[in-house]
C-alpha cells in the first residue's frame, strides 16, 4: 500500500489537518486495536471499547475539526479472535442472531461517540434493520447515516488491507457471507433487502471490476445516494502498473473514479483522497 500508514490517534490530527486545510471533507475511520490476538474474543468486544481507538479517534475528529464529516466502518473482523465479521456457532458457521446484535450494538456506540454515519461491512443478514432500530431506539438515527456495503463481493483485492489490519480469518474464508464474484442477481437481491431495512446509502465493493453492478445499483437506489469503495488491492494495482510503466499514475487513478461517476457513484472511497487533493483544482 504505497504510502499508506496507519495512524494512532495522538498523531492523527497532525495527519488530517493538514488535508483538511486542502479540502478534505470526510473520513472513514478503521480500527485496529492495541493488542494481539488475545485481547480479541469471540464477540470483538473491543471494538467499541471506550479506550479503544474508533471512540477516542471519533471524539476527538469531532472535537478538531468541527466541520470534517465522519464514517466509521462498521464489523467485527478486526477485533475477533477468529478473524470473522461475526459470532460463530461451535462448529465455525457464522451464528446470524448474535452478529446482528453485536453489529447493531458497535454501530449504536459509534453514533453515541459522534460518528456522522456508521458503515456495516460485515455482510450479515438483517444487519440493516438491527442498525436501524438500535439507532431509532438511541434516538440518534435522525442525525446518523445508516451506509450500507450492500454489494460486497467476496474478492480477491482484499489482500493489502487484511495485512494492514491484522483481520485476515484464522481459518476458512469469507466466501460464505461476501457475494460471489458472479453473483449479480444476488447483489441486486441484497441491495433491494437493505434499502427496505432503512439503509440510508447503499455501497458497491470493490469498484472497478464491478461496474456493471455500480451502474444496476444506480437505478435500483432511486434517490438513496450510492457509494462505492476503491479498495486496498485496486489501489495497489494501480500503483503497481504506473511503477511498470504501463500508464501514468495520475492518469489511471482519475480515469478509476471518472468510470465510477459515470457508472452512477455519488460518492467514491479512494485511498487516493490525498492526491486528488493536490490534483484537482479547488
Ligand atoms: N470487513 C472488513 C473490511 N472492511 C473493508 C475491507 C476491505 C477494504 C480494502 O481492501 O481496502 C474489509 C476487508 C474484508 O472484507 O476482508
Ligand atoms: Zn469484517
Ligand atoms: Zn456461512
Amino acid at each position: 500500500m504505497p504510502g499508506q500508514k496507519r495512524w494512532s490517534v495522538d498523531r492523527l490530527a497532525g495527519f488530517l489537518g493538514p488535508l483538511v486545510q486542502k479540502g478534505l471533507r470526510s473520513v472513514i475511520l478503521f480500527g485496529i486495536p492495541e493488542v494481539n490476538r488475545s485481547g480479541k474474543d469471540g464477540r470483538g468486544s473491543i471494538a467499541d471499547d471506550p479506550q479503544g481507538p474508533v471512540i477516542q479517534a471519533i471524539k476527538l475528529l469531532r472535537k478538531e475539526f468541527p466541520t470534517l464529516y465522519v464514517a466509521c466502518d462498521v464489523c467485527l473482523c478486526e477485533y475477533t479472535d477468529h478473524g470473522h465479521c461475526g459470532v460463530l456457532h461451535p462448529d465455525g458457521l457464522i451464528n446470524n442472531e448474535p452478529s446482528v446484535a453485536r453489529l447493531a450494538e458497535v454501530a449504536v456506540n459509534y453514533a453515541r461517540a459522534g460518528a456522522h454515519c456508521v458503515a456495516p461491512s460485515d455482510m450479515m443478514d438483517g444487519r440493516i434493520k438491527a442498525i436501524k432500530l438500535g439507532l431509532i431506539e438511541a434516538g440518534l438515527a435522525g442525525k446518523t447515516t445508516l451506509m450500507s456495503y450492500s454489494a460486497k463481493f467476496a474478492s480477491a483485492l482484499y489482500g493489502p488491507f487484511r495485512d494492514a489490519v491484522d483481520s485476515a480469518p484464522s481459518f476458512g474464508d469469507r466466501r460464505c457471507y461476501q457475494l460471489p464474484p458472479g453473483a449479480r442477481g444476488l447483489a441486486r437481491r441484497a441491495i433491494t433487502r437493505d434499502l427496505a431495512e432503512g439503509a440510508d446509502m447503499i455501497m458497491v465493493k470493490p469498484t472497478m471490476p464491478y461496474l456493471d453492478i455500480l451502474s444496476e445499483a444506480r437505478d435500483l437506489a432511486g434517490d438513496v445516494p450510492l457509494a462505492c469503495y476503491q479498495v486496498s488491492g485496486e489501489f495497489a494495482m494501480i500503483h503497481a502498473g504506473a511503477k511498470a510503466g504501463v500508464y501514468e499514475l495520475r492518469r489511471m487513478a482519475e480515469e478509476s473514479c471518472m468510470s465510477a461517476r459515470r457508472a452512477g457513484a455519488t460518492l467514491i472511497l479512494s485511498y487516493f483522497t490525498p492526491e486528488f487533493l493536490e490534483w484537482l483544482p479547488a
